[in-house]
């Protein structure tokens, strides 16, 4: 089939790649030159592992194309896809400035019938809107899709070529047959509903998601105080395949481009129809205190942050990307050096965008997790990069002015902290101290 993909950012690119993986020829569309500019040389504007491979193959065999005309892709392609951002207004309300615009300009460059189909995160009614705005830009005849898009950053290929589900919304009978021939390539298992509901179910799910984070989140402030370990605690509830293991990592809590605007939205969505989503209200609150969390750890363990020098690891609001989009660090490094403490920051990949974002004269730029513990009086991990489980611990201690080591992902195991000499403050789990010895761990399945 020929796709046209209006907005080349993490969906739409990841998207189109894939799409052009799977025989269709895709013209991915952006207004920013610079980033179409990259993409024509096969360099990808996103941090996604494998994506500039898949990029450059799809080009080689002339399956994709990316280009600012944006008139030209439609009046090319069957089906138009729309996977503009759609970020928070002050409110919490999604903005849909950009997707109303996108719909305006498909609409004037039609030039015949068209499917135009919404992967963009939408407010449920708002493929009524883009029906509207399509309507008053042409004369032609066009359907209206919403397929919502599930993929997660950092494993954004394959989530996208094996989805565990495709969610399709249509108001017209006569799609079905095309929607399901276009998406049957990455799975069998596709939902097909109505409009709204296919809206919904998107909103829904990442606001499940990110209660069952909250909630881990607080099941393991309570281990705090009654000496249980939340990491055994999840594994034991992830056991009954009612409750699932996914999504009970406790920490400091979700980031990102989609869980905090997305459940702010359905707030708003709910309160526009006079209903108080009082259970997603408390997600947001626990979530925002737990990004804290990390700050008290570090009162508790050295007193006071004014003048102490902390090493931070990871920027990233999680692994595999280099997206910092409501990321707890920016939040946890402009509190430590409000308090006047110095920070030296590692991240793998995310550290020029971070620097674009949030710069102080109190942080250091460390091209090697050990160079930011190097003199620090503690290590705050914050995100779980495999690069951090593989730190040798017990030259940590060597290294740290003061052997703490603060882990906002409880990724070291007991044994782990037992060899390192380390004093370990962890999320959920009993305070464990390397210097005193620990007993074993009787966890584990029989
Ligand atoms: N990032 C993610 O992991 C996921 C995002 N989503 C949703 O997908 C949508 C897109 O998200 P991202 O890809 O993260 O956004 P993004 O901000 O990375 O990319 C959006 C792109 O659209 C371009 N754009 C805006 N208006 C345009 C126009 N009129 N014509 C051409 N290009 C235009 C921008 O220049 C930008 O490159 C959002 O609604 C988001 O909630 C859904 C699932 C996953
Ligand atoms: O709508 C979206 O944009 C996407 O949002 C999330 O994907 P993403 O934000 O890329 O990443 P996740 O893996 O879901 O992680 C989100 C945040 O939750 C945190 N998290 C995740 C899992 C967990 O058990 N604990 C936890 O704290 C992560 O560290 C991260 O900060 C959803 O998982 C995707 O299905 C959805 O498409």
């Amino acid at each position: 089939m020929k796709l046209a993909v209006i907005g080349t950012g993490y969906v739409g690119l990841v998207s189109g790649v894939c799409f052009a993986l799977k025989d269709n020829k895709v013209i991915c569309v952006d207004l920013a030159e610079e980033k179409i500019k990259k993409l024509k040389q096969a360099e990808s504007p996103i941090y996604e592992p494998g994506i500039e491979e898949l990029i450059e193959q799809n080009l080689q065999e002339q399956r994709l194309e990316f280009t600012s005309d944006l008139e030209d892709a439609v009046r090319r392609s069957d089906i138009v896809i729309l996977a503009v951002g759609t970020p928070s207004l002050p409110n919490g309300e999604a903005n849909l400035q950009y997707i109303e615009q996108a719909a305006a300009e498909v609409g004037a460059a039609m030039n015949g019938y068209k499917i135009i189909m919404t992967k963009s995160t939408v407010p449920v009614g708002t493929n009524e809107k883009i029906r509207e705005v399509v309507a008053r830009h042409t004369r032609h005849a066009f359907d209206i899709v919403s397929a919502p898009e599930f993929l997660r950053e950092g494993s954004a290929i394959s989530d996208t070529l094996h989805p565990d589900r495709i969610i399709i919304g249509i108001d017209n009978p006569a799609l079905r047959e095309t929607m399901v021939e276009l998406h049957q390539d990455f799975t069998d298992n596709i939902y097909v509903t109505d409009i709204r509901s296919a809206e919904m179910i998107k909103y829904a799910s990442n606001a499940f998601l990110a209660t069952k984070i909250s909630f881990i989140n607080e099941i393991a402030n309570i281990c705090e105080k009654v000496g249980a370990d939340v990491t055994n605690v999840a594994v034991g509830m992830g056991m009954d395949k009612r409750i699932g293991s996914s999504f009970l990592q406790a920490g400091i809590g979700y980031g990102g481009s989609c869980f905090p605007k997305d459940t702010n939205a359905l707030i708003q969505i709910a309160g526009n129809v006079d209903y108080e989503f009082k259970l997603l209200k408390s997600v947001v609150e626990v979530n925002a205190d737990q990004r804290y969390m990390m700050i008290s750890k570090l009162r508790e363990s050295l007193g006071q942050l004014n003048g102490i020098h902390v090493g931070v690891w990871g920027l990233s609001f999680k692994p595999n990307t280099d997206d910092i989009r409501e990321a707890p660090s920016l939040e946890i490094v402009e509190t430590l050096v409000k308090e006047g403490a110095f920070v030296k920051v590692h991240d793998p990949i995310a550290m020029d965008k971070f620097r674009e974002q949030f710069n102080h004269e109190f942080i250091q730029w460390c091209s090697t997790p050990e160079e930011a513990a190097l003199g620090s009086d503690a290590v705050c991990l914050l995100t779980d990069w495999d690069h951090y489980k593989q730190v040798d611990l017990r030259m940590l201690g060597s290294v740290l002015r003061k052997p703490i080591l603060i882990d906002g992902r409880n990724v070291f195991t007991e044994q782990q902290i037992a060899e390192s000499g380390l004093e370990y403050y962890s999320v959920g789990r009993p305070r464990m101290s390397g210097l005193n010895g620990l007993s074993p761990s009787v966890a584990g399945a029989v």
